[in-house]
């Protein structure tokens, strides 16, 4: 524990430091920022310096980040309270052979691939008709990793996107399919069913809804059924032609899932070279990942800022802001990826955690969070570190100067949340607007903004397939990086099972075909006012 100790006693001794004072000293900038391909990874707004990045590093290799690195790459069985290899990296390496079990997995991988692929052109060229015609609309019928993937990504590259509309129906609430489906013809829809297990209720219940709706109009309607699944015998039971289920191994973890037949709605809305591209992007970031030097590493420094933020000084919330609006969804989709990952109190020898779990991760694109909830993480009592990203340029060369005042507030806001604003500054500002004595006092001591809050920024040229596929995976990787320093598993998520448990039991309850025998008042109590409210 000497390295854990000695960083805990660091956070301890320069939570009190300013940030902007370690500017004095020179190239600060470039001595804490690295590059790989289109990114530039900015970390010198945070209390960092040489001292805590040498400590960092070592915590790292102490903990032995290559080495579970390379298992992973590898197809070694790292999750092993599931024992599964973790192989999301096989989907967009395809050139490269990985054995699970001495068996080659690659030509199974690829050969789906070519699958997908076919099947993407068809639908988009029209080779493939629902009963009306060529495909309109595609519907992805989905949740948690088998919705959030697609569904960011579909929205991140929508200036790529030349394929049918694409639709996400994720909550089992029926509000969400009524919605979805209410303008949609059924003779030109394709219906995706995606479930790695093909048993989640909501995921299942929805396709049934969905299945009915096509019936409707719809002679055969399974025809326009796809798909993506691990479970054979479960699609086939649903009626789907397998020609149209596109498997994967268990291997593939829900919430990494995107690069393979989860996919297929991505790769039919922005076409399969974008969708190459895309995994290129990623492919380059494992390489990047493999390859560099801790110090010069994204993910794994990513990583070490998150570490040092969350377990080190003690700040239990990160916040990811996007200046990006097409990354709207990339907040709800790390909130899988980290806290379904690295949510865990137990570790892999079953003791509990002596530090903290995972951080709680949330966001929302800027400019729009600047007008909601920047106000607490600039002069709140609490510190948010934030992770800021943004494109150099956009996609709309004719609203290039909105982009300038876009990228503008980005700058400006990891600024202002180093800067922050002194009480003698604010005073000043206030003594020349005419307040005096105790009530510039007052005045002033509101519009103190405390600083040296922490921020890094992610800097890239535009977001195109290449450059969003390395960004999901440089992220990947951090959560992967951070999960072995804190001694967890992060491919599985049992914190999800009991929840399941209970709802199946009690919709007997509800529908009062069951009387709740054991239920805690609360609950009974609950069941009780809405029986009554349903009449
Ligand atoms: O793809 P499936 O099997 O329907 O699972 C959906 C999601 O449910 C979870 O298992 C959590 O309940 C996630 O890990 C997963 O992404």
């Amino acid at each position: 524990m000497t390295i854990w100790q000695d960083l805990l006693d660091k956070a301890q001794s320069v939570q009190s430091r300013e940030i902007a004072e370690l500017f004095e000293k020179d190239n600060r900038a470039s001595g804490f920022s690295r590059e790989t391909g289109p990114f530039l990874f900015d970390f010198s707004k945070t209390n960092i310096d040489s001292e805590t990045l040498d400590l960092l590093v070592k915590l790292a290799e102490e903990k032995g980040v290559a080495a579970r690195a390379e298992a992973m790459f590898t197809g070694e069985k790292i999750n092993d309270t599931e024992g599964r290899a973790v192989l999301h990296t096989a989907l967009r390496n395809l050139d490269t052979d990985v054995f699970v079990d001495g068996e080659n997995v690659m030509p199974e991988v690829r050969a789906t691939y070519a699958r997908m692929e076919a099947f993407a052109r068809d639908v988009r060229e029209g080779k493939f008709k629902g009963e009306g015609g060529k495909i309109t609309d595609v519907v992805n019928i989905g949740i948690g990793g088998s919705d959030l993937g697609p569904a960011m990504a579909t929205l991140a590259l929508a200036p790529y996107h030349d394929g049918p509309r694409c639709h996400f129906v994720s909550n089992v609430d029926g509000a969400h399919i009524h919605d979805t489906l209410a303008g949609l013809s059924p003779e030109t829809t394709l219906v995706i069913v995606a479930s790695k297990t093909f048993t989640t209720i909501e995921t299942m219940t929805n396709a049934e809804t969905a299945k009915r709706w096509m019936a409707e109009k719809v002679a055969d309607p399974a025809q326009q059924f796809a798909a993506l699944s691990t479970a054979a015998d479960k699609t086939a039971a649903f009626g789907i032609d397998e020609a149209r289920v596109f498997g994967f191994a268990d291997w593939v973890g829900g919430r990494y899932s995107m690069w393979g037949p989860i996919g297929l709605s991505l790769m039919i809305a922005i076409g399969p070279e974008d969708f190459a591209d895309f995994l290129k992007g990623a492919a380059k970031m494992d390489a990047h990942f493999r390859a560099a030097d801790y110090k010069d590493n994204l993910p794994v420094l990513l990583a070490l800022v998150g570490i040092w933020h969350n377990q080190f000084c003690d700040y239990a919330t990160r916040a990811v802001l996007p200046y990006d609006q097409r990354l709207a969804r990339l907040p709800a989709y790390l909130q899988q990826l980290e806290m379904e990952s690295n949510g865990k109190r137990v570790s892999m020898d079953g003791k509990n955690l002596p530090y903290n779990s995972g951080p709680v991760v949330w966001g929302e694109p800027g400019t729009n969070g600047q007008h909601a909830f920047y106000q607490l993480i600039h002069q709140g009592t609490r510190v948010i570190p934030c992770e800021f990203m943004v494109a150099a340029e956009g996609h709309e060369p004719d609203l290039a100067h909105q982009h300038m005042l876009l990228v503008a507030n980005c700058l400006a806001q990891s600024e202002a949340l180093m800067r922050g604003r002194s009480l003698a500054e604010a005073t000043e500002i206030m003594r020349k607007k005419g307040f005096e004595g105790d009530e510039l006092d007052r005045q002033a001591r509101h519009r103190v903004f405390p600083g040296s809050r922490p921020s890094t920024t992610l800097l890239y040229p535009k977001l195109t397939p290449e450059v969003f596929g390395g960004i999901v995976a440089l992220y990947e990787h951090r959560v992967f990086v951070e999960g072995v320093i804190l001694g967890i598993n992060s491919f599985d998520q049992w914190g999800v099972e009991l929840g399941k448990e209970l709802a199946l039991a009690l919709a007997p309850v509800l529908k009062g075909e069951d009387a709740g025998e054991g239920k805690d008042g609360s609950t009974r109590q609950l069941v009780a006012r809405v029986q009554s409210l349903r009449g």
